[in-house]
């Protein structure tokens, strides 16, 4: 294997289906595939298998992402993205699969590629409570940033005008 490759190991729990893989050299995510057909109403939702399974080294996690091309052909994406796949997890990954169009039902077919699997080094972290920190006034004095409390549109409208704004 060369340097700086990590090696995942991986189950195929069902043998009709690819092998995660990258559809060109230097992506950074393997294609996963629906394990079944599934067809989805519009805002309908369903658990879909991959039939994989993976054992990621410790201090690695793997997150399920969407695949930008189902989302903008058919509106179709993953509601808890990304899913988070645990270094100790066992189960087959599996992919919750939502159906964005506001009309059109869509039906995906088992081997379509839904989602893309990327793994990606994390930190262990210990989460230590600051004593004597108990408001966020007390925080901008004990470690102050140019940000500060700032989020959420602090800096400026987006830009994008709503229907009804237009002048
Ligand atoms: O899209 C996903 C997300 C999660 N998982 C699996 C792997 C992950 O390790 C496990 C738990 O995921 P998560 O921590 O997001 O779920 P939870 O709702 O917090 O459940 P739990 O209480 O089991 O941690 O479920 C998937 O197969 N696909």
């Amino acid at each position: 294997m060369s340097e700086g490759v990590v090696q995942v190991d991986l189950v195929r729990l069902d043998a009709g289906l690819p092998v995660p893989s990258r559809a060109r050299p230097g992506d950074a995510g393997a294609d996963l595939s629906a394990t079944r057909d599934v067809t989805l109403a519009p805002g309908e939702r369903v658990l879909v298998g991959t039939g994989v399974a993976v054992v990621l080294p410790a201090g690695y996690a793997a997150f399920v992402m969407p695949r930008s091309g189902l989302a903008v052909r058919e509106g179709v994406g993953l509601l808890n993205s990304p899913g988070t796949i645990d270094a100790g997890y066992r189960g087959e990954i599996q992919v919750c699969l939502v159906n964005h169009d506001p009309s059109r039902t869509v039906t995906i077919r088992r081997g379509d590629r839904v989602a893309q699997l990327v793994v990606q080094k994390v930190e262990e972290t210990v989460f230590r409570v600051l004593e004597g920190v108990e408001d966020l006034e007390t925080l901008a004095a004990v470690a102050p940033t140019a940000r500060g409390a700032g989020g959420f549109g602090s800096t400026g409208a987006s830009g994008v005008v709503t229907e009804g704004e237009q002048s």
